[in-house]
């Protein structure tokens, strides 16, 4: 089991959403920390919280109850300017939509992330190119998203994701719009990007093809966490070994 630090940690989150009789408490008490190097999936049936606990998490939702730390950051008390600046400096996002630029080139789509940082020139432009070669877009640096497959803006959006060096990527249902080849090499990405360049990287999903690239499955049923499974260290294959499980079994 590792012994990195958590550069996420999470104390009894409790969120309630809506309001008089619509109030209903989506995330009921949730513990969750995320090292640097893994890759956790983050999955529970629709409705269990996991888009609440994931916009928590990114400092998108603030919790009714409990704290957040980030980086070294406790989150409680900060103004919404500072939590969009904690988000800025250690946060990247990817969405199951892709959510890109329509009017503006790979390229482009990738440096706005860095614009919005105030990183802007040559260098940028540079940066923005390398991370695009790197999840394997070299040749479509000029291409807008309505010229590429799904699977490819969906890499653009990995690079949008990473091209600032976040130490956490936190990214819901990655792979649920796309066919099953371009599913795999959208979760192998995100496994390399956790092993090779040393992130945390979250994803929710329902998609059962996610579960071989996983290091952690956390699993969450209306609002709480209900069990973990964990790949051993230095286990190549794709399998995972229930500790939860065995733990029990040993009790
Ligand atoms: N704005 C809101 N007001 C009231 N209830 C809400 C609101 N948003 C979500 N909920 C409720 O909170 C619970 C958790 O929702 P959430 O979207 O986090 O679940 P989920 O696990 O991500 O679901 P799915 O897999 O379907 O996306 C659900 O019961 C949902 O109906």
């Amino acid at each position: 089991m590792t012994t990195s630090k958590p550069v996420l940690e999470a104390k009894g989150i409790v969120k309630e959403l809506g309001r008089g009789a619509g109030k209903v408490v989506a995330v009921k008490g949730v513990d969750l920390s995320l090292v640097p190097g893994e890759l956790t999936l983050l999955m529970g049936p629709s409705g269990s919280g996991k888009t609440t606990l994931l916009s928590i998490l990114g400092c998108i939702m603030t919790p009714t109850e409990g704290s957040l730390t980030v980086a070294g950051t406790n989150t409680e008390g900060l103004s919404a300017e500072q939590l969009a600046e904690l988000r800025r400096a250690h946060i990247g996002f990817i969405f199951q939509s892709y959510n890109l630029f329509p009017t503006l080139s790979a390229l482009e789509n990738v440096r706005i992330a860095l614009d919005v940082r105030g990183q802007k020139g040559y260098k940028a432009a540079a940066r923005s190119e390398d991370v695009l070669r790197e999840v394997g877009l070299g040749a479509r640096l000029m291409n807008y998203p309505g010229n590429l497959s799904g699977g490819e803006q969906q890499r653009v959006a990995v690079a949008r994701a990473i091209v600032s060096s976040p130490s956490i990527v936190l990214a819901d249902e990655p792979t649920a719009a796309l066919d099953s080849e371009n599913g795999h090499a959208v979760m192998e990405l995100l496994a390399r990007i956790a092993h090779e360049q040393n992130r945390s990287v979250l994803a929710v999903t329902h998609d059962p093809r996610t579960l071989g690239y996983a290091d952690r499955v956390v699993k969450i049923e209306d609002g709480l966490i209900v069990g973990e499974e964990r790949r051993p260290q230095g286990l190549d294959a794709p399998e995972i070994t229930d500790l939860t499980k065995r733990r029990k079994a040993h009790a």
